[in-house]
């Protein structure tokens, strides 16, 4: 990731959804579906699951909203034909299934939305395609011009050509990414479960209705993988996307695929995230949710005060030691001695070249060494802090954004 992969920014004009009700008169809207909703392993696509999904969001396409679809399922749906009994582990396996099953899912969307009259589009996305700024636009414009037309785009990871290193791995996240693309007016997130509970659902678990800010997520048990075994990322990755969404300036709700109906007429079902913050440009989204940390810098006390309160460029003189192995434009942690990550940030040298550079100052390396370690480690502007230095550990960070005077910015992690 360099500077020149940066994504665009854009203000949202609009005011976002104040509360679930909104989403009846919401004019764009991201909807994820998860394999477990519309598959199983040993049946493959349910006909009965995906026919009543296209059926709700037909009707609300042709009132007149815009609906993005990211739906799961390719892999799932790739096993039996290929006879497998389960979902495989290994990636080219796992490739294999993909290329077969997302072909008979868009057939069955194709059908199922073509009842109502309504188009449906296959979109294949990778990382880069979110994150490289030609390929941003690209899909952007694309997108743009597909909703024009009054086609429903049904996005999926292009999990053919991903690699373990570019993978999103999970839609909801990548769901996220395509809701901040479009600027959607809400992302909702469809699964086995009707919301958010405070423990793995059982008799007795709560159900969360509103997340405000990361203390309402404190008390929250989330169990990794879902019980159908055809998901990947369990409750987790939904509330990652919520959250990632949420600091973006795009509300999210979390519910069933059974609620769907109900949740687009803004009936108080699921687990409602709140806005927090605005939009954020995609590349700090990147760097603060998404991005594989390749290593890390420790800080001593004066270089944690300066980019976690004073929000500046790390300089080599603040470095006491670095871990891992990483090239210039890696994205590498930031932590103070205790061990804390304060921020994720694109290092702009590698990991054996720093050694010789801590602790000292960019002049006398400049000197020394040559004018190319003038540089700062992590430049500002590609810096976002997750924690602000002396912040308790359970303390959220304050959301805003700061690249306008020059400053990091800071989402809540
Ligand atoms: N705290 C929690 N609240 C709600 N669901 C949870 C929680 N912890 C774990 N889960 C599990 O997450 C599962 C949904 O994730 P997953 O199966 O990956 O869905 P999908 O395939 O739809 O993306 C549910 O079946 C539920 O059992
Ligand atoms: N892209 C993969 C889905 C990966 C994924 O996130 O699955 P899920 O947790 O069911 O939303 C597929 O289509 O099988």
């Amino acid at each position: 990731m360099t500077e020149e992969s940066e994504a665009q920014t854009v203000s949202v004009p609009k005011r976002p959804l104040q509360s679930r009700a909104g989403l009846a008169r919401a004019r764009r809207i991201v909807v994820k579906v998860g394999s477990s909703s519309l598959t199983s392993v040993a049946g493959g696509i349910s006909d009965e699951a995906l026919t009543s999904l296209a059926d709700v969001l037909a009707a609300r396409r042709q009132q007149g909203t815009e609906i993005i679809l990211v739906s799961s399922g390719a892999i799932s749906a790739g096993l039996a034909p290929l006879g497998l009994s389960r979902r495989p582990s290994q990636l080219s396996t796992q490739q294999a299934a993909a290329s077969v099953g997302q072909g008979l899912l868009m057939a069955r969307y194709t059908e199922a939305f073509g009842r109502h009259g309504v188009t449906v589009s296959q979109v294949l996305l990778t990382v880069e395609d979110l994150m490289r700024r030609t390929h941003h636009a690209n899909a952007h414009r694309a997108m743009e011009r597909l909703l024009n037309f009054g086609v429903v785009p049904i996005v999926n990871e292009n999990d053919t050509v991903a690699s373990h290193e570019i993978r999103f791995g999970d839609n909801d996240r990548l769901a996220a990414l395509v809701a901040h693309l479009v600027k959607a007016d809400a992302l909702i997130l469809l699964s086995d479960v009707d919301s958010l509970y405070d423990g793995p659902p059982s008799a007795g678990a709560r159900r969360i209705p509103e997340v405000t800010g990361m203390q309402d997520l404190e008390d929250v048990r989330i169990g990794k993988v879902g019980k159908a075994g055809v998901g990947t990322g369990g409750m987790v990755t939904k509330v990652e996307a919520a959250t990632i969404a949420a600091e973006s300036g795009i509300p999210a709700l979390v519910t069933s695929t059974e609620n769907a109906a109900a949740a687009l007429a803004g009936e108080d079902v699921g687990t409602w995230f709140t806005t927090r913050g605005v939009r954020q440009p995609i590349r700090l989204l990147w760097l603060a949710h998404l991005a594989r940390i390749q290593g890390s810098l420790v800080l001593d006390d004066g270089a944690a005060r300066a980019v976690g309160e004073r929000r500046r460029s790390l300089l080599p003189a603040g470095i006491v030691a670095v871990e891992g192995h990483f090239e210039p434009g890696d994205p590498v942690a930031l932590r103070d001695t205790s061990g804390r990550v304060l921020a994720h940030g694109l290092t702009n040298y590698a990991s054996d070249e720093l050694p010789k550079m801590l602790g000292r100052s960019t002049k006398e390396l400049a000197k020394e060494l040559g004018r190319g370690y003038e540089r700062s480690v992590v430049h500002v502007n590609d810096l976002v802090i997750l924690h602000p230095h002396g912040a308790g550990a359970g303390e959220q960070a304050p959301s805003r954004t700061g690249q306008s005077d020059g400053t990091a910015a800071t989402l809540g992690a």
